[in-house]
Parts: structure tokens; sequence; C-alpha cells
């Protein structure tokens, strides 16, 4: 099976890189290094053995914005800095996806999914997607307590950071909305799934009510199993198995004791094994049109922790495009 391209993807399997050193959308320094040690770790020709042709030509050099010169919006932190990098990030992962091509971007931090979920959606406008993390990303510009727009791409991608929103003040609305003008909100509620979640902040529990948006907790991993969560995923974004899917991966949905150096750890997360069969599933659906692996920080932790880390995030790749797995060796 590792042989035949997803559905989606044109000609031979061609797979494209996008490294994003990034950190703008949380205030910890290092998960812009993950995806040089992501790539440094192997990742390029431990996916060339699985078939793929992998197209990389160097990590995004994102200019940077002056101190001073991006002040908060409201309570957002870099809010152009971060616009400005996921508006490019869009339109690379957007180009490869009109290719044919399978883009893999590599964080950095979450608030790129903005980014690569927009150019996702440029190319596959039916597309659906999975979002797998300890947090739902799902804040407000209002709701949000932090100000780190990590912790708000979903909302961004629904048009709810940018859209009438009654406790924002006029002036910060159109503040956020012209400074994320590029920003078409086009993904529906009905199109994303969250599996992993464990740590949700009031104010996007009622978001996620509001929205109706379906919800997978570790409580629901526990109840269900692994295999029916995943099962159930795909039947609500995607029943009749025909739409192109987007996998958005947080390192941090896996437990601290798997995937230890990133910026947000929340306990009681995923296993090793929890992780990888998801990647495997939607690598057997035939549909990936996308694929983020987030949130990787090696600057967090000792040296071990940082290598389990790392080799975590490239075989959390390697499974979801196409790695046998055991089912298949059996
Ligand atoms: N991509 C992440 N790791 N997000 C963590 C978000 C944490 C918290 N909910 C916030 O909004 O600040
Ligand atoms: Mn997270
Ligand atoms: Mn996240």
């Amino acid at each position: 099976m590792a042989e035949t391209a997803p559905k989606f993807l044109q000609g031979p399997k061609t797979a494209s890189i996008v490294g994003c050193p990034f950190s703008g959308g949380q205030p910890k320094v290092g998960v812009d290094k993950g995806p040089i040690h992501l790539v440094q770790a192997g990742l390029i020709t431990q996916l060339e053995e699985l078939g793929w042709t992998v197209k990389f030509d160097g990590h995004h050099q994102f200019e940077e914005i002056k101190a001073g010169e991006d002040p908060v919006i409201g309570k957002l932190k870099n809010p152009r800095y971060v616009s400005r990098v996921c508006e490019e990030v869009a339109k690379v992962v957007g180009g490869h996806a009109r290719k044919g091509e399978l883009p893999v971007t590599l964080g950095g931090d979450h608030s790129l999914a903005m980014g690569t979920i927009s150019g996702t959606l440029d190319a596959h406008p039916d597309a659906c997607v999975i979002w797998i993390d300890a947090h739902a990303d799902i804040n407000t510009a209002s709701s949000t307590d932090s100000g780190n727009i990590h912790g708000m791409p979903v909302s961004f991608l629904l048009g709810l950071s940018q859209n009438s929103n009654s406790s924002l003040s006029f002036p910060e609305e159109t503040h956020i909305k012209s400074t994320f003008s590029w920003l078409k909100p086009r993904l529906q509620p009905s199109r994303i799934v969250y599996i992993g979640l464990r740590d949700i902040d009031s104010g996007e529990k009622q978001i996620l009510k509001q929205t109706g948006i379906k919800a997978f907790s570790m409580h629901d991993v526990d109840k269900y199993g692994i295999g029916k969560v995943v099962e159930k995923a795909l039947d609500h974004v995607n029943p009749n198995r025909d739409l192109p899917i987007h996998l958005s991966f947080d390192v941090d949905a896996l437990d601290p004791s798997v995937a230890p150096s990133t910026g947000t750890p929340v306990r009681g997360g995923l296993t090793f094994r929890e992780g990888h069969y998801i990647c495997e599933a939607v690598w057997e659906t035939g549909l990936l049109v996308g694929l983020d692996l987030m949130e990787v920080n090696p600057s967090l932790e000792d040296e071990v922790s940082v290598k389990q880390t790392v080799a975590v995030g490239c075989s959390l790749v390697r499974s979801a495009l196409g790695r046998p797995c055991y089912k298949e060796m059996e």
C-alpha cells in the first residue's frame, strides 16, 4: 500500500517539506528550532526510503518585525508578525498542494496552522481537518487569557476572531480584521474534529458548545479505545470517505512521557501507539492532502528528552506517509 499515492495527489508521490522556524505565536524560545532538528534527524531520507520524492529547499526565512513595531492589538501578541508569516505559509502550502504534492509543514508553533490550513483549503476547498492536540486552540481574540496566538488558530480559521464578537471593542475588532484580512474564514465547524483534548479553557468550552464542533477528549480515548475514536472522528467529518483530509498534529497531544520537549505539556496524553495509530489510520483512507507537525521545542528538557521528542515527531510523519505498519507485516 505504501507504493500507491493517496487519491488527491497526482503523479509520483511527492512530499514537500515546509520548514517553519517560527515561535511568534507563543512566548517560549526554541520552538523555532523544531524543524531544523526534525530535518537533521533524517526525516527527508526516511521519507525517501518510503518511496516518496521529497522536495525541500531549506527552511523558510521569515522576516522579523523590529521590536516596538508590533504592539499588541487588544490581547493579541505579535499580531502582525503571526499574520504575515501565516500568509506566506498559506501561499507556499497552497502552491505545493495545487501541484498535487503533499505539503508536510514542520513547526514552529501551532499558530502556523492558520497558514497551512488556509493553503490546503485554497487547493482543496472541501477538505476537512483532523486536529490532534491536548488543547483546542480555539480561543478568540476576546476569550484568550494568554494572548498567545498559538492558542487561537482554529477561531481565526472559522472567522470567530475577525467577526463581530460582543465583548470586543469596535476599534480592536476592525484592527484585527484588517491585520488578518488575507485570511478568509472558510472552515465550517462541521469540517473539523479534535482528538486528544484534555486542557480546554472555559471560554473555549463555550465556543465548542456554540459551534457544535465535535471533540474526542482523552476520556473518550480511554472509554472507546483509539480505533473506535478515529472511526467516529472520520464518520463525523468525512462520512463517505471522499473528502480530502488535512491532519494537524500538535506533538503535545502525546503524553509528556512520550514527547517531553514541548512548550505546553499536559499529562494524561496519547501513548506512542495511539499517536501513531491516528497517523496510520489517516494514511489508510488515501485522502491525506496536508500534514502539520507542530510544537516540537528542542530547547526544553534534557538532551535525551529532546532526542526522544524529535524521533517521535519523525516517526509520526513516517506513519502518516504510509510506513508499513504491523498490520501489513503479519
Ligand atoms: N498550540 C498550543 N500548544 N496551544 C496551547 C494553548 C494554551 C492556552 N489554551 C492558550 O490559549 O494560551
Ligand atoms: Mn497543544
Ligand atoms: Mn496546538
